[in-house]
């Protein structure tokens, strides 16, 4: 049995919260509103996130951050990826102990183009607490996670140890969980699929079919794995869990909160309207703001990706954009692999 830290009291955070405590570990989560707190550790809900769900007893809510991770060898983040720098910087200043930090979050940040694991890094600089960094990712909506729904996920880490770790804390009779030695390639994925579902989720919006989703996806899945092999991944993590498994359940599922803003903007509501709708972090926008930026700094062509952020930012309207996609020169489908490309194996231990 561990101690664990849940930092993120939202959808997720919360769901993967469940996972532990079925697991036997003490569980601390963390949110920062003390009445939803007092919710989870009075009504045993977390009524706006996972609505018509009983939490574990074991689940203990923290407000204060310092309550939360005291005593815990083992930090699981997952705040939204705007959150995430300053949840870290926090963290280093509380922190006095050895801890392995897990995240769960989907995203690149905008201006530095850096993955979630990268910030954390960069944030505990300095620091001689931070024993590994892992991250969790694969399809698995935190609805279903909650109703044990069978699910399989990805862990990866430099350290092969800290993946195992992840791995043994997490896996159960419903919850799957696999290691894979190519962080990039499983961050890479986790994150740019939330671009691709706003896309797919647009094309509904627009009254598009299914050819047209199919292609999205496709052609997606071919440019993620393009700027994925550009930073160094795996080109095989993209037909894995955290690649394409992950790119279908957000694409096609109506729990995808990507997937559902899309479908409002292709229906004619503006970004800001679709983002007071929702009410829950739709990651996709930002990271779709990184990727451009990054794509173009360092060369890869990103069409679709490109297309969204002129619709998200410079006001190109979804019917110019598919028609800006499909007349673009013409092309082969297929890459050619960078065969040293399939040698990926942990880089730590
Ligand atoms: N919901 C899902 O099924 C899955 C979500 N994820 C990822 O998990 C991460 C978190 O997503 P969800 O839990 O779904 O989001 P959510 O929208 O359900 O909840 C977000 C939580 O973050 C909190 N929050 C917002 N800004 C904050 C800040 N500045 N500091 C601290 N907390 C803040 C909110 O109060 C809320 O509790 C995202 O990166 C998402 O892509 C990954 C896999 C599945
Ligand atoms: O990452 C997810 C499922 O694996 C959740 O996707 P959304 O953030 O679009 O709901």
């Amino acid at each position: 049995m561990k101690k664990v830290a849940v930092i993120g009291a939202g959808s997720w955070g919360t769901a993967l919260a469940m996972v532990l405590a079925d697991n036997g570990h003490d569980v601390r989560l963390w949110g920062r509103r003390k009445e939803q707190i007092d919710e989870i550790n009075h009504q045993k809900t977390n009524s706006k996130y996972l609505p018509g769900i009983t939490l574990p007893s074991q689940i203990k809510g923290h407000y204060i951050l310092a309550d939360a991770v005291k005593d815990t060898e083992i930090i699981l983040l997952v705040v939204p990826t705007k959150a995430m720098r300053e949840t870290v910087q926090e963290l280093k200043l509380i922190i006095s102990r050895d801890v392995t930090v897990i995240h769960a979050s989907k995203g690149i940040e905008p201006g530095t183009h850096k993955r979630i694991s990268e910030i954390i890094e960069e944030e505990f600089t300095g620091s001689n607490f931070l024993k590994h960094v892992v991250v969790l990712s694969g399809p698995s909506h935190a609805e279903e996670v909650s109703k044990h729904q069978p699910t399989t996920v990805t862990v990866s880490s430099k350290s092969e140890q800290a993946s195992e770790l992840a791995q043994d804390l997490f896996f159960n009779q419903y919850f799957r969980v696999y290691t894979n030695p190519d962080l990039i390639g499983v961050e890479i994925g986790g994150a740019l699929k939330n671009i691709i579902a706003l896309v797919c989720g647009l094309t509904e919006g627009l009254g598009l079919g299914d050819n047209t989703k199919a292609a999205i996806m496709t052609r997606g899945l071919t440019e993620i794995a393009r700027i994925g092999m550009a930073l160094g991944a795996n080109p095989m993590t993209f037909a894995g869990l955290s690649g394409l498994g992950d790119l279908i359940v957000t694409c096609t599922s109506i729990h995808s909160r990507n997937y559902r803003a899309g479908q409002l903007l292709g229906q004619g509501k503006t970004l800001e309207e679709v983002l007071d709708t929702m009410g829950m972090v739709v990651e996709g926008i930002r990271t779709t703001k990184a990727t451009y930026e990054l794509a173009k700094q360092i060369n890869v062509e990103m069409p679709i990706t490109n297309a969204l952020y002129k619709v998200l930012f410079e006001q190109l309207s979804p019917k110019e954009a598919t028609g800006e996609l499909m007349g673009r020169v013409k092309k082969h489908e297929v890459e050619r692999l960078p065969t040293d490309l399939l040698q990926a194996d942990f880089k730590e231990d």
